[in-house]
């Protein structure tokens, strides 16, 4: 698991830093681990580094600083004139040559590297005209950008990008990730990022981002005094009539996730399809643990849905609740509760629009956790899961081939099975996410829902194997 904070939680560290090693230079710490990727990416040929007025431009700067004095061609412009003098000193002094905008446009095609040098935590979005005609061309060029702690352009603190940046091949970024580092869309323009300790203390995060480690350690495998029902029990009331796919859909998630037992208590034709494909499956009532409700309910028969969440809501049992279901939420659910909406879902649950719960996906997530006093897990390119308290656990990212149909119903019922195991919801919501996640990325391609769900297996195999084989070396419970 690693924290990912805010810019101003950054500078707060720096400071206290500063404080207590007064004269210390983070600043060739963060320009050698800049060079030195650059000479992987860039093993030969012309750098180019575009420079802000800035410590990122210090950094870029020195970073050039390093690449000329070990003999490789390094080119800076500085886009406002302007730079970090003592890095500009020391750049001149081995060598680098200092280019002007039209000249650095001019040489784009024939460099090997460029570094975006431009703006860091410091930096508003946007960039100046020139520089974002610059940064469309190594794009156009296809020419490799290493960014510089993060794409010249981005806000470090949100998710989706208001005006144009750079968009990197690689980041290389300090002390922790920023929230542009690993949601989507911004985290795609960061490209590969590598996050370079300085030796900033950070405080504890209200932010998180798993990781597989975290996976393998949290996941409830099987012991050998486990048998079905110590496994958990799963009710799952799911599809309808008219979407019958959805209750086989979340079915076989939960199945291929590894629940002990499945009680399905859909509509007939549902229950017909599934015990064709997955005879392990019982049919009917009986005691349960948890329970998963709403996937394929559509809007016909509301208030029976009504009536059903109330039913599950006195029972008292955890509950995953997806999809129509969200739309009978009472005022208040049982904390045990996981609520998964998308984005569309969320807005309407908040009564706002779609497009403003997508610019920024934490808060909305975080009113609904307050405002129903349960985990939500928020589905979608990168999944967040928020407690009441508003901590946001990101979970493992994946590949974009789960932005199909019927993939929240898989993710709906493996978050179940793991309810009905006895982990709380928010745990269960993440590690549901990121196995998913992981099985798709196991499986790249357009693979449809079930075929994910099917491959569940052999991802958590691979993984409980590797746990076994380094069960000694896994961190400290955090
Ligand atoms: N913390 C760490 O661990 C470490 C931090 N380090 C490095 O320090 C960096 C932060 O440096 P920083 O504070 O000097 O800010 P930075 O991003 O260079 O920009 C500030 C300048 O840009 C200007 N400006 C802003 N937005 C603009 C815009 N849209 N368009 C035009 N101009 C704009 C702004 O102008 P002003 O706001 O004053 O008008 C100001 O002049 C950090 O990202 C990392 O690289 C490493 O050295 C060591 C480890
Ligand atoms: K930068």
């Amino acid at each position: 698991m690693i924290g990912v904070h805010s810019a101003q939680v950054i500078r707060e560290a720096e400071d206290r830093f500063f404080e207590e090693n007064p004269g210390a230079d983070l600043m060739q710490i963060a320009a050698r681990a800049v060079s030195d990727r650059a000479r992987e990416m860039a093993p030969t040929g012309v750098t180019l580094v575009v420079v802000g007025p800035g410590n990122n431009g210090g950094d870029g700067l020195f970073a050039a600083r390093n690449l000329a004095a070990a003999g490789r061609p390094a080119v800076a412009w500085l886009v406002t004139g302007q730079a970090h003098p003592q890095a500009v000193i020391a750049a001149r002094q081995v060598g680098v040559k200092f280019v002007d905008s039209s000249t650095a446009m001019h040489m784009l095609p024939d460099v090997m590297l460029v570094i975006d040098a431009v703006l860091g935590i410091g930096g508003r979005p946007g960039l100046f005209p020139v520089v974002e005609r610059f940064a469309t061309a190594c794009d156009d060029l296809c020419i490799p950008v290493l960014s510089v702690d993060v794409p010249s352009g981005l806000s470090t603190d949100e998710v989706t990008p208001t005006a144009t940046s750079f968009r990197a091949a690689h980041t290389v970024t300090f002390a922790a990730p920023k929230l542009c580092h690993v949601g989507e869309p911004a985290a795609e323009r960061c490209g590969s990022v590598e996050v370079i300790d300085v030796g900033l203390s950070l405080p504890e995060p209200d932010v998180r981002r798993l990781d597989e480690v975290d996976i393998a350690r949290w996941w409830p495998w099987p012991t050998a005094v486990d048998d079905k029902y110590s496994r958990g029990v799963l009710g799952i009331d799911t599809g309808s009539e008219r979407y019958p796919g959805a209750a086989v859909l979340s079915t076989t998630g939960a199945l291929n996730a590894g629940t002990g037992m499945i009680r399905f208590v859909g509509p007939e034709r549902a229950a017909n399809l599934i015990l064709d494909a997955m005879p392990s499956v019982t049919i009917g009532p009986g005691r349960v643990e948890a329970w998963l409700m709403g996937c394929g309910w559509g809007k016909q028969d509301r208030d029976a849905h009504a009536a059903r969440l109330q039913a599950a809501l006195e029972s008292g049992l955890p509950a995953v609740v997806d999809a129509d279901a969200l739309e009978h939420l009472p005022k208040t659910v049982p904390d045990g509760w996981l609520l998964t909406p998308h984005a569309g879902e969320l807005a309407a649950m908040l009564g706002v629009h779609r497009r403003v719960v997508e610019v920024d996906p934490i808060r909305h997530a975080r009113q609904a956790a307050a405002r129903w006093n349960t985990a939500v897990l928020l589905k979608g390119a990168t999944q967040y899961v928020v407690e009441p308290s508003g901590r946001v656990t990101i979970a493992v990212p994946g590949p974009a081939w789960t932005a199909q149909a019927g993939s929240g119903d898989v993710l709906a019922g493996i978050c179940g099975m793991l309810l009905a195991a006895g982990l709380p919801a928010w745990q269960a919501g993440a590690l549901g996410a990121s196995v998913q996640a992981m099985a798709a990325a196991h499986k790249p391609g357009p693979f449809p829902p079930a075929v994910i769900a099917r491959t569940l297996p052999e991802v958590l195999g691979g993984l409980w194997t590797t746990l076994r084989s380094r069960a000694f070396v896994l961190p400290v419970e955090q």
